[in-house]
């Protein structure tokens, strides 16, 4: 099977196995620019194998994952991990914050690896922190603010390198449902309004709800499901 026409991302005939578990046993999945899709399945499905596959993390065993037109199981580790600092922003259920930097330090951190000066970078910082409502909190440490700011924080980091696909694993899966909404509703705006398509793994369908589609993975199977409005 090839992938559909026009996607920025597309995996076909994903496969993984762990010992005797396959994770992945045959996945499909796609997503264009600026596309919201959401990943739901039972908990042990191969979800979070799927998402570290698509995003270089994970190499599978078997089945191409093409990038912008360039086959991702193909390139180098060292290629791998470029398109990773530069084209993919991540965010993870917690503990993704550098407990020791300040939230604005924390956003800048991904540019300043990249080798941009410290005020530039603070700079671009500070304008996805506006984006995420979290502009005040620049000066204090992720241990004096709330789960919720902290995810906001985090997506403003995911956000700052102008990635082209953010990989989102289970962005609320810490926090109650009210901060869920804000973030999920703060990172599809933000992505949207940077083009960025956002890979969301999820088995909330409150959550799900805020993507463009959904796929469901079961026993590392996926298929799409149509939407029920
Ligand atoms: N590093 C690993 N080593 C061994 N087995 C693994 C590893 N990662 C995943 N698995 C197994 O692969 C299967 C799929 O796991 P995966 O984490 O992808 O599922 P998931 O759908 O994300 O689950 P959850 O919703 O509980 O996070 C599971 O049976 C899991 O135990």
């Amino acid at each position: 099977m090839t992938a559909p026409a026009g996607s920025l991302l597309a995996a076909t005939d994903l496969r993984k196995a762990y010992g005797t578990t396959n994770a992945l046993d045959g996945a499909e999945f796609s997503i264009h620019a600026g596309e919201v899709v959401a990943v739901m399945g039972p908990s042990g499905s191969g979800k979070s194998t799927l998402l570290h596959c698509l995003a270089g993390i994970v190499p599978p065993d078997s089945g191409s994952i093409a990038y912008a037109g360039r086959e991702l199981t193909a390139m180098s580790d060292a290629e791998r991990s470029e398109l990773r600092r530069t084209e993919f922003g991540f965010v993870f259920q917690f503990g993704q914050l550098v407990p020791e930097l300040t939230c604005v330090e924390n956003v800048a951190l991904p540019l300043r690896l990249t080798g941009v000066k410290r005020k530039e970078a603070e700079r671009t910082a500070l304008h996805w922190m506006e984006q995420l409502q979290v502009e005040d909190l620049g000066a204090k440490r992720p241990g004096e603010i709330s789960g919720g700011q902290g995810q906001r924080v985090a997506v403003a980091r995911a956000l700052v390198t102008g990635p082209r696909v953010i990989f989102a694993d289970e962005p609320t899966g810490a926090l109650d449902s009210l901060n869920g909404e804000l973030v999920m509703q703060l990172l599809t705006e933000a992505a949207r309004s940077a083009n960025a398509a956002v890979v969301l793994v999820t088995h909330e369908t409150r959550v799900a709800a805020y993507s463009d589609r959904e796929i469901v993975v079961r026993d590392g199977r996926s298929r799409d499901m149509e939407r029920i409005v």
